[in-house]
């Protein structure tokens, strides 16, 4: 009989034989595989896709292959979709067969996480998330939220104002969109900068973040390795993996815990959880796999709201550094419109039409996730003469969408106006710069409350601040951290009150 280390090691040469045998094979697909940059035997594409700003690259490639993009690396076929027909063709009119996650070792069998809704590919659980996502964070739902939301950015604001620095401000407004979603989910109020709770949910959540970040694991290449033994030298990312398990299952949890008996003594304030729990009769529901779901959807919610909205908030005041006259615009509107008095709320959005096209131009002009989370295909999809094969990966490039000049003119200029109709009153409807929020069934479910709270901060910025470049700002754009979250590194401004008046008048309802 083999020894252990032997029957291993040949396990190991087995893997890679196979291993090399079927991405050779694959380096040479068919020839209705969609074009793409040329490759290297093996590894295909993986040399020419970059770790930061892939999104660049891919809009590149884009431009110079067509509208679908194929490529592989060590054998897996994907795709890259970079215009609103593309997009509209194969993840929203062809759905059924073209929402599932892929499949990675690190979130399914090691910390066992594919439960969260945004890596999860059973698509019956996936629809009893949904369910309960339209349920709670619908656009009728989320107006019930709007006073959270106001209240909170007007908090963020008025501490921004009287801080000096871009770190500074962006812990006031991570506070407080953490805040805004732990009191959606948990009827749980974030108080101060250093909540331990929403610490510790951040924490976690980086973690969760990372095991689904392309690259990151060579376990999701050599899936083999996931059989090692947990003291192997090497298998750090097992012990890594069961930790994260571990913080997991704590996450989803104790916050439910707690709400599920302030529930049961009659004290629970309504929030996503209880009123997932409470039947129209009152009755507290007590089915264990029903409580796990709701468990699981709640638990997600952070991960997936809070970078993202704190990028897209950072996101404004880039643009508004590099396109001063866009918040003279908006205080022009917020002046006539809502006067000194009192401060604007989420009421007002029909009659800050500039206000409101500004949100919607801040999630386009730079979008804040400049690649959709990828979908798999799960059969073969033939699209303008090509055939997408079955299991490719798609990944849906918001960013090159966003940057259309066939859809948006001059998509480089940060113009709100782009999105008023011609007398500036309202909207226009069509293409409507929410490509960020991704497409088909996966589209984001938080995407009301997003944009509420970006309203809320931007609405209530407008009408209490001003802002220049500070000293060290050299009059170029800030630079770009370039990950799946795209925020700046640093916004070179300086921020200040419009007037002593405005000032009082924010602090005033944080003193009630
Ligand atoms: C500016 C803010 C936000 C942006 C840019 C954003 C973007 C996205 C994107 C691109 C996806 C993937 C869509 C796809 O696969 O096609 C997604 C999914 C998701 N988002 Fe958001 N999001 C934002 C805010 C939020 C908020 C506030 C919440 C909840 C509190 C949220 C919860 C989720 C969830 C649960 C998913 C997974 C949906 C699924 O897989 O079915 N997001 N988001």
């Amino acid at each position: 009989m083999d020894t252990w280390p032997t029957s291993f090691a040949s396990i190991i040469v087995l893997s890679l034989g196979l291993l090399l045998i079927r991405t050779l094979l694959r380096t040479r697909q068919s020839t209705h595989f969609p074009p793409g940059p040329p490759r290297l035997p093996v590894i295909g594409n993986l040399h020419q896709i970059p770790r930061t700003h892939p999104h660049l690259v891919f809009t590149e490639w884009n431009k110079k292959y067509g509208d679908v993009v194929g490529l592989l690396v060590f054998g897996q076929p994907a795709v890259v979709l970079g215009s609103h027909r593309a997009v509209r063709e194969i993840l929203e009119k062809r759905a059924a067969t073209s929402s599932i996650r892929p499949r990675l070792v690190m979130v399914e069998d090691i910390c066992q996480i594919g439960k969260f809704a945004s890596l999860n590919s059973d698509m019956d659980l996936h629809k009893h998330y949904r369910r309960m996502f339209a349920q709670a964070l619908g656009s009728r739902a989320a107006q019930g939220y709007w006073p959270i939301q106001i209240r909170e950015m007007r908090r963020a604001v008025l501490e921004i104002l009287g801080t000096k620095n871009d770190e500074d401000w962006l812990v006031s407004v991570r506070r407080a969109v953490a805040s805004i979603t732990s009191q959606i989910v948990y009827a749980y109020e974030a108080k101060t900068d250093n909540d331990a709770f929403i610490a510790k949910v951040t924490r976690i959540l980086r973690s969760v973040e990372k095991t689904a970040r392309p690259g990151e694991y060579v376990v999701e290449g050599l899936t083999f390795l996931k059989y090692l033994p947990l003291w192997f030298p090497g298998a750090a990312f097992k012990r890594e993996g069961l930790q994260i398990k571990q913080d997991c299952r704590e996450l989803i949890d104790e916050p439910y815990d707690v709400v599920r008996q302030k529930l049961a003594s009659g004290e629970a304030a309504p929030c996503f959880v209880s009123n997932l729990l409470q039947k129209d009769d009152g009755q507290i529901i007590a089915d264990p796999e029903e409580e796990e779901r709701v468990k699981w959807a709640a638990g997600v919610l952070f991960g997936g709201g809070t970078d993202t909205t704190v990028a897209a908030i950072q996101m404004f005041l880039v643009a508004i550094l590099l396109f001063p006259t866009v918040l003279e615009k908006a205080q022009a509107e917020m002046d006539s419109t809502i006067g000194k008095d009192r401060l604007p709320t989420l009421d007002d959005r029909e009659t800050l039409p500039y206000c409101a096209a500004l949100v919607q131009e801040v999630l386009r002009w730079n979008p804040v996730v400049p690649l959709c989370i990828p979908h798999v295909l799960t059969q073969d999809e033939p699209y303008d003469g090509h055939v997408l094969p079955r299991g490719s990966i798609v990944i849906a490039n918001s960013w090159a969408l966003a940057r259309d000049p066939t859809v948006y003119q001059n998509p480089e200029e940060f113009r709100p106006e782009r999105f008023l109709s011609g007398d500036g009153k309202t909207l226009t409807s069509g293409e409507d710069g929410r490509e960020v929020f991704g497409f088909g069934r996966r589209v984001c479910p938080g995407n009301y409350l997003a944009e509420a709270s970006i309203f809320a901060f931007v609405s209530t910025f407008v009408w209490a601040a001003n802002m220049g470049g500070s000293a060290e700002w050299d009059g170029g754009e800030p630079k770009f951290e370039g990950g799946i979250v795209n925020r700046p590194l640093k916004i070179p401004a300086d921020i200040y009150p419009r007037s002593a008046h405005s000032l009082d008048m924010l602090r005033g309802p944080m003193l009630e």
